[in-house]
């Protein structure tokens, strides 16, 4: 498993719980917002005892009719707020209460007891609508704290592992982008050890294997191979040293290059063998090429004490022009070089075209 997937996982995974802590605190909410039922319950008895308490007034006011019939109203309104399911299954006092009510009630309609005394009658139904409005509120503490303490600690537990699974996938997301990091430097270093690997050390061209792969890759065109050979190079070391001979080698890598076209490219193949490759049109343009090349190191003048007849470097030349393929460069090559190696028997500082066989 990589670390990238690693790392959506966690992500996957924080998600995953945020979903599930707000599945579980959601009804959490719910439950605390459908206790608003007791606020409401609470509401209802506040409300009775207020109709209540009127009522009470009017009758300790000597009520006249009028006073009268709004006390029985007030109190019929406080009946219906008091006869509630909620009250009769929570307060014992609640059926009494109504009890009292409905004898208060009957007694009032019927003109059948002082007020006063009716009014002393309230009492008991107040103190318990005043009951239920206390227990109504303590409740509805109990579930808020309640709710406060659950919520609280489940917050805490997604907070805590939200940071924690994040810094997880953070962690994996980084530990990614090093892999990626480190297999781009590997490919890279892949890619400059096959440069290196195609370089001539010396001299910074190309060496037989890139001149092999450059004619591959250019399949059916037609191409000139030309191939350069130091004359008397040995003698050169050996009257200059080697390092001087180094040196001769990376002068000539830069005239010869710069002898032929633009489109040329120079390779070296060897102690002091070099080829070119450039395109070849006819074979006329290519004696132009060598022409040019075997002048120029001979303007050149570079001195070689140790030369049996020149006392300057020369050069032998030896090239052909052929379509590149696999088949057709092993041809040219051995054209060339048959080329080469007849300029050197003839005397060397030379040139010669051999066409492929
Ligand atoms: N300085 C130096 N010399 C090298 C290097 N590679 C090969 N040589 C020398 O190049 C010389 C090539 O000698 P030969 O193949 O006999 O060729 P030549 O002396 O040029 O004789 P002809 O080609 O027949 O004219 C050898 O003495 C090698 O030691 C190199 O990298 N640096």
């Amino acid at each position: 498993m990589t670390w990238l997937s690693l790392s959506l996982l966690s992500f996957m995974a924080l998600m995953t719980l945020i979903i599930f802590e707000a599945r579980w605190v959601f009804p959490d909410i719910q439950a605390y917002f459908s206790q608003s039922g007791n606020l409401t319950g609470q509401q209802l008895a506040t409300r009775s005892r207020h109709y209540l308490q009127n009522a009470q007034e009017r009758l300790l006011d000597v009520p006249g009719p009028e006073a009268r019939a709004q006390a029985i109203t007030d109190i019929e309104l406080a009946y219906g707020l008091f006869d509630v399911d909620i009250y009769h299954q929570r307060y014992a006092c609640t059926a009494a209460s109504l009890g009292v009510l409905d004898e208060t009630l009957a007694a009032l309609e019927a003109d059948s007891a002082l007020p006063v005394v009716l009014a002393r009658e309230l009492f008991n139904p107040i103190n318990c609508l005043t009951e239920i409005e206390m227990g109504q509120l303590d409740q509805r503490g109990e579930v808020i704290t309640e709710f406060a303490d659950r919520t609280g600690w489940h917050h805490q537990v997604l907070i805590y592992s939200s940071v924690l699974i994040f810094f997880v996938g953070l962690l994996f997301w980084w530990l990614h982008e090093r892999q990626l990091r480190r297999a781009e430097k590997a490919t890279q270093e892949t890619l400059t050890w096959m440069e290196r690997a195609m370089q001539d050390p010396l001299t910074g061209i190309g060496n037989r294997s890139a001149l092999h792969q450059d004619v591959m890759q250019q399949q059916s065109q037609s191409l000139g191979l030309v191939l350069v050979d130091i004359d008397f190079f040995k003698q050169y070391n050996d009257a200059m040293g080697h390092p001087a001979g180094d040196t001769l080698l990376r002068q000539l890598a830069q005239l010869i290059a710069n002898a032929l076209t633009d489109e040329a490219t120079l390779y070296r193949l060897g102690g002091d063998e070099f080829a070119a490759l450039l395109p070849c049109e006819d074979a006329a343009t290519l004696e132009a090429y060598c022409q040019k090349l075997h002048r120029q190191v001979q303007q050149s003048e570079f001195t070689h004490v140790a030369h049996p007849d020149k006392k300057q470097v020369t050069l032998s030349i030896g090239a052909t022009c052929f379509v590149a393929s696999e088949s057709g460069f092993a041809s040219a090559y051995a054209a060339a070089d048959k080329a080469l190696y007849q300029v050197k028997t003839s005397g060397r500082d030379n040139w010669r075209i051999i066409d492929v066989a």
